[in-house]
């Protein structure tokens, strides 16, 4: 654990930044590269660990796959043609991987174990592993299947109508991903929108997907071909320079290759709401998602709530939309976001025991956060709980404080931004 002092001395920014890829997206280029026939070509891809962690899971599984820079090529003949790996399949800090794979695992012909880092040793599989032993699936966890490590002995599955409890794309998707494998046609009905991003991809790689409002429906046993894919930029990533701009005084960002998949520009809509200067250009196109370019520039913001269906367009950007709404005029109410708590760390926790240190007028209720702004941020030692999301908001944080700020473990930045402090660099003025 490597710990990071932030000495940025109250600058402003200014500058062109171009947003890496999007780790779902990114996630999701490799997992239907493998599964499809024929050869997949990823452009933009994200290099970060968590994405590294599922491309080293398919390889383990014989799935030939090479990397140049953010350029990835996958050559698979299917799902039916993967070995069983002879080494338990590691899924470092990365959800998506974890809860996707075992979706992907349980349908398929080989017998496999899973198993994530401390963290994710932490974080319930349950919601996954429920729905796919009512698929039929074989899987032995701790727990009865809630943690890992899960074994999977793959197998022949069956349709599920599923009313999803929680609004999880990482849910959703491992149900459908267990369905294409599946006899019969598999309904999921989610309880809010959640990001649409394996929905997209299936239908991008040939499958026909039926998707009516909240209502999905998939019939098993179709086959998917490979083929090109270009990743946008990750507007949870972007969100971290997004409110940069919005709150560091004499600011101006333009934000190229931003993905604005309006089941993630809940952040805009935020924005939007507490009076920020910004302006979207959506006109660049990536092979199968919108994406665009943002500008945005300091100005004066103004608390908002936030809750309902906004919260799953916007569930990893609350950390830093709690440091935004630390800027701005009156009371910021955060509500309906309990999934905070199974993240990388209790993220409601973690941000509100965090900006306190730094002076922020914030409480932690059950369900999200109360914010009272404006205040003055000051300097201080803050830990990021090895979580990527809340070390990025620290440093942000940093650009405003009036004393340095140090994180105690930068490295956990890397999962998701291995280029995030570069970036910052090229922007202060
Ligand atoms: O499907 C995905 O790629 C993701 C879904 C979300 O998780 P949940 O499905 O748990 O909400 C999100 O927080 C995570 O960063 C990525
Ligand atoms: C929650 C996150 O990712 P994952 O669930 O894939 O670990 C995140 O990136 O904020």
């Amino acid at each position: 654990m490597t710990s990071k002092k932030l000495d940025y001395a109250q600058p402003s920014l200014e500058g062109i930044i171009r947003i890496p890829g999007d780790k779902s997206v990114s996630h999701r280029s490799i997992m239907f590269g493998a599964i499809a026939e024929g050869t997949t070509t990823v452009e933009g891809f994200l290099q970060s660990d968590d994405c590294l962690s599922t491309i080293d899971c398919f390889q383990k599984l014989g799935v030939e796959i090479s990397i140049e820079g953010d350029k990835v090529k996958i050559i698979s003949k299917g799902i039916t043609h993967w070995k069983e790996p002879d080494e338990i399949l590691y899924t470092g800090n990365s959800g998506t991987t974890t809860r996707l794979m075992l979706g992907i695992l349980a349908g398929s012909s080989v017998s496999s174990v899973l198993i994530g880092d401390e963290s994710i040793q932490k974080r319930p599989m349950r919601r996954v592993t429920d729905p796919l032993k009512q698929m039929n699936a074989k899987l032995i966890g701790r727990e009865t299947g809630q943690f890992t490590p899960i074994a999977v002995e793959g197998t022949k599955l069956q349709a599920i109508h599923y009313t999803m409890p929680v609004a999880s794309a990482q849910v959703k998707s491992a149900i459908l991903l267990a369905a294409l494998n599946a006899n019969g046609e598999t309904v999921v009905e989610e309880i809010e929108t959640s990001r649409d991003h394996t929905e997209k991809m299936l239908e991008h790689f040939g499958a026909n997907i039926a998707v009516d409002n909240k209502t999905i429906r998939l019939l098993g046993g179709q086959k998917l071909n490979g083929t090109a894919v270009v990743v946008p930029g990750d507007i949870s990533s972007a969100a971290f320079f997004l409110v940069a701009g919005a709150i560091v005084p004499s600011s101006k960002l333009t934000l190229t290759n931003v993905g604005l998949n309006p089941t993630r520009t809940g952040i805009m809509d935020v924005l939007q709401a507490m009076g920020a200067s910004f302006t979207v250009n959506d006109a660049a196109n990536s092979s199968h998602e919108e994406m665009g370019t943002i500008e945005i520039e300091s100005s004066p913001l103004v608390g908002t709530e936030i809750g309902g269906e906004l919260i799953p367009r916007l569930i990893d950007e609350i950390p830093i939309i709690a440091l935004l709404a630390t800027q701005a005029n009156g009371k910021t109410v955060i509500k309906n976001a309990e999934e905070l708590k199974v993240k990388e760390t209790n993220r409601i926790d973690a941000v509100v025991n965090e900006l306190k240190k730094l002076g922020a007028n914030i409480t932690a209720t059950d369900d999200g956060m109360i914010i009272e702004g404006p205040t003055t941020l000051h300097g201080g030692d803050l830990l990021t709980y090895g979580d990527h999301r809340i070390g990025m908001m620290a440093a942000v944080a940093s650009l405003i404080t009036t004393e340095p700020v140090t994180i105690d473990n930068a490295g956990c930045i890397a999962v998701s931004y291995p280029t995030f402090f570069e970036d910052i660099s090229s922007v202060i003025k």
